[in-house]
């Protein structure tokens, strides 16, 4: 399946909550090509997830559209696989029966569903862990596991939600190379939420930066910086601490908000 585009066109998002209206998206409009790897950044609450929810079609906009290649999302659909933070493995099946869960339901032969279960394990580097339980894995190897399931139904569209957040420095780096060797092996479009800076300049394309309360595109940048990219190199740094700056920025309006908040309360 070629990697579809996404058209996010005038997205506003508004949760009402007790007596008060947070306005998580406003006027977000975001052209995304076939096969980019984006990143939308920022600091807690600027609404990273809430856009990335809207794409995935789970909670939907207020206003605008969400299209992929001229379709509109209503509805979570199989070209968009969403991998969490929090692995959200089925703790009773093993891992090959966590990757192969989706495709039993899709009805595919026990036959087509072990080749590709087998090819999936050599990919992520899982096929000695095949008949473990999520409950005996590290944490890095379950989160290989729900990438690894998500890959099963071949979404061309990964979305991603700070999937590498729990996991130590070395870990972490590990799967970010191994996303980023998958990706450019299957050419996925994939839309990735982080508040680490150093981790959006080493995966992406493009980082979008978001404003806190109303989450706007606050900076939209292309990373031209030849991978593998080394953190330690000047143009990484440099970037890093423009990056930095921007999302100190509204890392401080975050901590006002929550001053003002506590003030009132
Ligand atoms: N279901 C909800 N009801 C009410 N408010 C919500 C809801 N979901 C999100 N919000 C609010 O919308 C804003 C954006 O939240 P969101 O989770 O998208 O931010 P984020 O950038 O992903 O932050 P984090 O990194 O902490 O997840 C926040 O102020 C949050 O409190």
């Amino acid at each position: 399946m070629q990697a579809p585009h996404i058209r996010v066109d005038g997205v506003n998002k508004i949760f009402a909550s007790h007596d008060r209206q947070v306005v998580a998206l406003k006027d977000i409009s975001l052209e995304i090509p076939r096969g980019q790897f984006t990143c939308l950044l920022g600091p807690s609450g600027c609404g990273k997830s809430t856009l990335l929810n809207a794409v995935a079609g789970f909670s939907l906009p207020s206003k605008g559209t969400i299209l992929v290649d001229s379709v509109p999302v209503s509805a979570p659909g199989p070209d968009r696989g969403m991998v969490f933070q929090e692995y959200a493995l089925f703790p009773w099946m093993t891992v090959e029966d966590n990757i192969a869960f989706g495709l039993h339901i899709k009805g595919m032969s026990k036959t087509t569903i072990r080749k590709r279960v087998g090819d999936l394990l050599g990919m992520l580097s899982l096929t000695d862990f095949r008949q473990r339980f999520p409950k005996d894995l590290s944490g890095g190897m379950r989160q290989r596991v729900a990438i690894a399931r998500v890959l099963a139904l071949d979404s061309p569209i990964m979305l991603m939600d700070e999937p590498f957040g729990a996991l130590d420095a070395l870990t972490r780096r590990n799967l970010q190379d191994e996303l980023l060797r998958i990706w450019s092996e299957l050419k996925k479009t994939i839309l990735f939420v982080t508040h680490s800076i150093e981790e959006a300049i080493y995966l992406a394309d493009r980082i979008v930066v978001m404003t806190y309360r109303p989450g706007t595109v606050k900076r939209d940048l292309l990373v031209h910086i030849p991978r593998m990219r080394d953190p330690a190199a000047p143009e990484f740094n440099a970037l890093k601490r423009e990056l930095g700056l921007l999302v100190m920025e509204e890392q401080e309006r975050h901590h006002s908000d929550e001053l003002r908040m506590a003030a009132v309360d």
